[in-house]
């Protein structure tokens, strides 16, 4: 088992880009994610880079749901991340890290639902991501928000080793379906 985080995010993310130039599935809105939907809150989505597993539809149901859509914007790996709001389809500007970014002009909200990138993740809902912590960070911030990770099924290894600050998921979404614990 490989214990340490950057040795794993190489190995989870050539997985990531194997799996993604050879499948054409696609992340569709389980149903226990849409029934959670309330009209009027916050969801944060992401754009997705290189093979991240892309949140469109999750997105898109939560949009049709009533749900105001927001995106995180990065300076740098110092600075956290902040969330701007965001409309499906609105215009985007080049970030650092290849990312595309709302308007920096966008007004921040708090997020009720973050949708997480992540680069792996395990059965007991923990993740591993890009190692800047600005996830971490996020959870920290906005601890009532329900905590959505969103991946290839393929990103799944038995353990992740969390560190204290790492902060476990409330469900995670692949093009498999959803997993989580119904109680949270
Ligand atoms: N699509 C997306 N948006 C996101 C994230 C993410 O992981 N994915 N973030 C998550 O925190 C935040 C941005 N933070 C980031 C911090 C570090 C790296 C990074 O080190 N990227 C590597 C390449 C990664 C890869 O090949 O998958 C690099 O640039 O070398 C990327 C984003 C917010 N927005
Ligand atoms: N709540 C927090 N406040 C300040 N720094 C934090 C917090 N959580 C994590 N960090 C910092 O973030 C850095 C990255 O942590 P880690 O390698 O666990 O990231 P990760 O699991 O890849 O997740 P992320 O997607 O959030 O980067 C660590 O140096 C850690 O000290």
């Amino acid at each position: 088992m490989i214990l340490d985080k950057p040795a794993l995010r190489a190995k989870l993310r050539a997985t990531r880009d194997l799996f993604a130039a050879e499948s054409s599935s696609a992340i569709l809105a389980p149903e226990a994610f849409v029934e959670r939907l309330r009209a009027g809150t916050t969801i944060a989505t992401y754009c997705p880079v290189a093979s991240e597993a892309d949140p469109t539809q999750l997105a898109a149901a939560a949009a049709a749901a009533g749900c105001k859509l927001a995106l995180p914007f990065v300076v740098d790996r110092a600075a956290p991340i902040r969330f701007l709001a965001w409309q499906l389809g609105e215009p985007l500007v080049e970030g650092p890290f290849s990312l595309r970014q709302p308007d920096p002009a966008s007004p921040e909200v708090a997020p009720d639902v973050i949708l997480t990138p992540l680069v792996g993740f395990d059965r007991r809902l923990n993740r591993l991501g890009q190692g800047a912590g600005h996830y971490d960070r996020a959870f920290a911030r906005y601890e009532d928000a329900w905590r959505v990770g969103v991946a290839w099924s393929v990103q799944e290894i038995p353990a992740i080793p969390a560190d204290i600050w790492d902060v476990p998921l409330h469900a995670i979404i692949t093009e498999k379906g959803m997993l989580w614990h119904a109680e949270t």
